[in-house]
This record gives structure tokens, sequence and C-alpha cells, in this order.
């Protein structure tokens, strides 16, 4: 693990040096996402072939930074810079398009409802989401109380019942108050605070202090400067999925501030032409070029996120396709020879229709899944 060291002075005016660990190290993270406009482009992005012509969006075009032991970072931009993208990135909730990140400790991601289920009570949302992060039954149990009267009157209310009959804000508020009473290493807050009202913005504010003083890392979405000015010691600014500026707080959000009011001034048609365009514009190759000493590695895109080779998926479907003929061939006591010589003598042509719809809709459900999985992490 590669460590830095800070020089600090204390309050009686003595130097000592710290060291601290490397606790997020990430190198020109990209994240490309398929632009569906119309219900035939949903479609052909779950057909393996047939997504190739659909018009991609960039959401982050190489970003890297590193974030040491109890710093507090705070991530600033405008709407639809990344920010939010960068967050689900670094929690290991979605995966990049390409790009490296190491992270050392376990991360805990709190946003406007983010992995809360719907259709469980408030009740039934902490058990489950305490269970996720390795709580026992008994830890529950004893912090259950405590959860519930953090996140306020209106979720103490309706705590028995379904999450979709919630708020944005009591949402908001029920996933804070679970992920403030665990212990993470790193805290990914993403504009957790700003939904709530002002006394559970000042309880959420200072919990944040008090991790801040325990030393923890804390990574910090939010359009409010006031916010990023009172909780962050740096600031990485991020637009249009590249990293403008890093540094002290004292240094970054001023500038950064001082664009917003510009590019608030821009008419709306201005300012949906640069999104566009900036979202269009870059390839992998261009940003390789751009950085000729580093590693080929960084600039690849991860295999999980290609779609699989049209020979892979014959040999997927061609040895599903000798599986269900060898149970077959074992059931009707015949040899596995015998059953690919004459495959019909051992499977009806039904079983055959039965087996490719049960293969392509495995397909769809698994692409649709994982879809389904990056939109939900995103609204
Ligand atoms: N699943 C998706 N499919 C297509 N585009 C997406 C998807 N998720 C995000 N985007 C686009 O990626 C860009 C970055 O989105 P992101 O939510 O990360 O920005 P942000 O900086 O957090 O924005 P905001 O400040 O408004 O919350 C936006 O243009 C957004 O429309």
């Amino acid at each position: 693990m590669i460590h830095k060291f800070e020089k600090c002075v204390c309050a009686e005016g003595i130097i000592f040096i710290l060291e601290k660990k490397l606790k997020i190290r990430a190198r020109f993270l990209t994240k490309e996402y398929d632009m569906m406009k119309t219900k035939s482009d949903m479609l052909k992005t779950l057909l393996p072939f047939g997504n190739t012509n659909i018009e991609k969006f960039w959401a982050l075009k190489g970003v890297s930074f590193d974030v040491y032991e109890g710093d507090s970072v705070g991530i600033v931009g405008l709407n639809g810079g990344g920010k939010s993208t960068l967050l689900n990135i670094v929690s290991q909730i979605i995966p990049p398009t390409s790009g490296e990140l190491e992270v050392n400790g376990q991360t805990n991601i709190i946003s406007v409802g983010a992995g809360l289920n719907y259709s469980l009570t408030g009740r039934e949302n902490i058990i489950m989401k305490c269970e996720m992060l390795g709580m026992s039954d008994a830890e529950i149990n004893a912090k259950m109380d405590d959860i519930i009267n953090f996140a306020g009157d209106q979720v103490i209310q309706k705590i028995d019942q379904p999450v979709k009959t919630y708020s944005s804000g009591m949402k908001s508020r029920l996933g804070f108050s679970v992920l403030v009473h665990q212990d993470p290493d790193i805290l990914i807050i993403d504009e957790a605070l700003s939904v709530g009202d002002a006394p559970f913005f000042e309880k959420g504010v200072a919990r944040m202090k008090q991790f801040k003083a325990e030393g923890k890392t804390i990574m910090f979405v939010s359009h409010s400067i006031a916010q990023v000015e009172e909780l962050c010691d740096k600031v990485i600014w991020i637009d249009h999925g590249r990293v403008v500026m890093e540094g002290d707080t004292s240094e970054v959000l001023p500038k950064f501030d001082e664009f917003q009011k510009t590019y608030n001034k821009k008419s709306k048609a201005e300012r949906n032409k640069i999104t566009h365009d900036s979202g269009t514009n870059f390839t992998l190759e261009e940003l390789r070029e751009a950085n000729p000493d580093e590693p080929d590695r960084y600039f690849s895109k991860r295999l999980y996120d290609k779609p699989f080779s049209w020979q892979t998926w014959t040999a997927m479907i061609f040895l599903m396709y000798v599986l269900v003929l060898t149970i077959a061939a074992s059931i009707k006591n015949k040899s596995i020879l015998f059953a690919l010589i004459h495959p019909l003598a051992i499977i009806s042509i039904r079983t055959v229709i039965i087996f490719a719809i049960v293969v392509v809709a495995m397909i769809l459900a698994g692409k649709l899944t994982r879809r389904n999985k990056e939109r939900h992490v995103m609204d």
C-alpha cells in the first residue's frame, strides 16, 4: 500500500510528520453509456450484435486522483458533469468502462434512496442493509431504535410502511441514518444532505464532522458550495467527465463558483449543445495518445463491458445444446455420440424450440438486469 507523509503543526506549535495510507487510487476512469432514444434502441442493446450502432455517451473521460486516509474530498461540478457516476464506480456499484481503481477499505455510499428496496418496509430495509454490511441480528436489534429515531419523525411514523410510500427526502434520511450508524472506513456521500429539512441537515453535518474527527476518509458530492466548504479540505472539480482542477478547498472552490456563475448566464440551448458535443466526441484511443507514458492497460475496455463476440456466443450455445443432448441421451439410455448424430431421435423439435426460447430469455434477462441495475443506481 502506498503512503504519503504530511507535515502538521499542532496548537502548541510543535511540527510533526503524519503518515497517511492511500485509500482510493483512480487512474483514467471512463464510463460509456448507451444513449437509448427510442424503444428500438432499447431492444437493440439487449441483442448480442445489435448495440454497436447505438449512439454512445461518455460520462467520464479519464478521471484520475488519489485520496488518502483522513482526507475529506468534495466533488463539485455542473449538473451532468459525472459526479454520481464517479462515486458509483468508486463504491463499486457500477463498473468503469476502462481505467483502474484501487480501494483500500470498506466503502459505504449514502445517496438518495440508493440500495433501498422500495417494496419492503422501512424497518425491513434497515435489517436488509445492516445484514448486507455484515451486522449480526443482535447488533441490528441494538441499533434499530437509534437508526429509526435519527431518521426523524416522518420516518418514525411510516417505519412499517413500504418505502415506495416515502418521499425522496424520507428515503434519503432512512438511507443516511442506516449508514451513519455503521463504522465504515470510507464514506461516500452523494447529495444525501440536500433533501432533508434543517434539523436533519444539522444532525447530518454534525455526524459527518464526527466521522472526520475520527479520521475517516470522506468523498462528498454536493451542489452546495457552503456544505463543501464546511466539510471538505480538498476539492475535485469535474466538468463533462474530466477533472478541471483539484486541490485545497480554498483554492478550487472560488474558481468553480466563478465558472458556475458565468455558465448559468448561458442560454439553455448553448448549455445543451456543450453537454452533447463533449459527451459524444471522445475515444479511448485519443486518451491513450494524450498519455503516451502510461501503461496500455488503462486504456482498454474491460471485458465485462464488451458484448461477447459472435464466436463466444456460438460456442456457449453449442455447449448448452450438447449438455441438453447428453442429459436426454442418458435418460433414454443412448450414447452421446448417437445423440449427436441423431438428435431428433433423442429430443423432439418442441424441446429444441423450448431450449432456444430459454437461451434467448436468459440472455435478455441478464442484459436487462445489468442495465436496470445501472439505471436504478443513477436515479
Ligand atoms: N444510465 C445512463 N444512461 C445514459 N446516460 C447516463 C446514465 N446515467 C448517467 N448518464 C449521463 O451521464 C452524465 C453524467 O451523469 P451523472 O449523474 O454522473 O452527473 P452528475 O454530475 O452527478 O449530475 P447531477 O449534478 O445533475 O446529479 C449525464 O449526462 C447523464 O445524463
